[in-house]
């Protein structure tokens, strides 16, 4: 196994381009396969990671034709629903935003069954919730295994019609309901039970929704109202948002390392949840600016912070190693869908945190964070998980300094970050 030793980092200052959103990238690029037969739609700033390879297989086993201009800019032929091509088997790999809403959406569209399984912490990803949704609403889907686990057979189609679904495991189900339901012969109403977690991310799966020229109805937090048999519609051309949970990496970092640090492709519009991150990170003290197109940061000194991070699961990782630079204690609350993500991350989170001598408290949904008085030098496992890599990294700014296992499971959304890192902070 790889292991890459970071320490030392005084300074991190520069121009940093984030790569595009995984979470945009992967619904453009599904929405653009299901617009209008024949309609070309330009994705502009595509993120290349092995989440985006998936879903890019997918479609392309599916018959949608893609041709890549560029690496970054991909031209992709709607079919207006109707898959050409038949596979019996789509291998997602570990990625929740391949995973979900290509069981929603084929299960609206497929004439012939498929197969959808996933690496092996994939299979033990609850999909129940959006399986039992699905079904209410005429599909037939197949558990292979474990039954609310992939792999899974969807064998007949969703109809639409009155269906309720439980957001409290993840938004992703919503998300994937969202974009499926248009597609139904019957018009729908989705209706919304349990405590819905990561709301952002649904309004995101909204805007691009109306991108793409389907129309539904928002009725508060509880229910949307959606017309069947609508079309997706190319805008034509379509700019992928730089990844707003990468710049929490890199927003922290300008912190540590004094800045200023330029982080270019997420703003002021940003359609992405995660860009909550600057206000948290302002609230401990650092100093940012969110300009239109940009984020600049010029350092700050950090104290604790305590807070519900429910609305950015991913990038209040980030809080964690920062945590352990900060004045005082940080608690990170109502994360309890970390347990099901690329690794338990409450648990993987606590035990890494304590290599390094912090003091950690691991609730249900929280976690306590009273950093110690001098940081020992950890070898941090990673799970398989990029974000545990590249939150870990942070400790490079120390003059004891971290070892990271396995620093290429950040290709999931980031493969360039190791290199990037390295180039800018030193
Ligand atoms: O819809 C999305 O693009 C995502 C939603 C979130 O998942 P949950 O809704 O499961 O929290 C987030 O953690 C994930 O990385 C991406
Ligand atoms: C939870 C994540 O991924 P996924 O889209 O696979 O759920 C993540 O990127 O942090």
């Amino acid at each position: 196994m790889q292991v890459l030793s970071l320490k030392g980092f005084k300074q991190c200052a520069g121009t940093v381009d984030l790569p595009g959103s995984k979470s945009i990238a992967n619904r453009a690029l599904l929405m653009a396969a299901l617009c209008t037969q024949g309609q070309v739609t330009e994705l502009t700033h595509m993120l290349r990671s092995d989440d985006t390879a998936r879903m890019l297989e997918a479609l392309r086993a599916l018959g949608v034709e893609i041709t890549e201009i560029d690496r970054e800019t991909l031209h992709v032929k709607g079919n207006g629903g109707v898959w050409s091509q038949h596979p019996q088997e789509l291998y997602l790999g570990n990625a929740g935003t391949a995973m979900r809403p290509l069981t929603a959406v084929l299960a609206a569209t497929l004439s012939e069954p498929v197969r959808l399984t996933g690496d092996a912490r994939m299979q033990e990803r609850p999909i129940g919730d959006l399986v039992s949704a699905l079904q209410s609403g005429g599909a037939q889907i197949r558990y292979e295994q474990q039954a609310g686990f992939p792999p899974l057979t969807i064998e007949a189609s969703l109809l639409g019609g009155t269906v309720q679904v439980n957001g409290s495991a993840s938004s992703q189900y919503i998300s994937a309901l969202l974009m499926a339901l248009p597609l139904c012969q019957q018009d729908s109403t989705l209706e919304l039970v349990g405590e819905v977690v990561s709301w952002p991310y649904i309004e995101l799966t909204l805007a691009m929704l109306a991108s793409f020229g389907i129309d539904i109805q928002v009725h508060g937090r509880q229910s949307f109202s959606i017309k069947g048999g609508q079309l997706y519609r190319s805008p034509g051309r379509y700019w992928i948002e730089g990844d707003a949970s990468a710049a929490s990496y890199w927003l922290a970092a300008g912190v540590l390392g004094g800045g200023p640090l330029r982080i270019n492709g997420i703003g002021k519009s940003s359609i992405q949840g995660d860009i909550e991150f600057i206000d948290f990170l302002q609230q401990m003290g650092a100093k940012v600016t969110l300009h239109d197109e940009s984020a600049v940061v010029e350092g700050g000194s950090l104290q604790g912070i305590d807070a519900d991070f429910n609305a950015i699961p991913d990038a209040a990782m980030t809080f964690a190693p920062l945590a352990l630079f900060a004045q005082g204690r940080t608690c990170i609350r109502n994360v309890a869908n970390w347990r099901i993500k690329e690794t338990d991350r409450l648990h993987a989170m606590a035990t890494e945190l304590r290599k390094t001598g912090a003091t950690v408290e691991e609730g249900d949904d929280y976690l306590v964070i009273d950093p110690p008085q001098h940081l020992q030098h950890a070898q941090i496992a990673t799970y398989d998980d990029h974000r545990m890599a590249m939150c870990f990294s942070l400790l490079a700014f120390t003059e004891t300094g971290v070892s990271i296992e396995d620093p290429d499971c950040c290709a999931k959304t980031y493969p360039e970050y190791f290199t990037v890192l390295q180039q800018l902070c030193r």
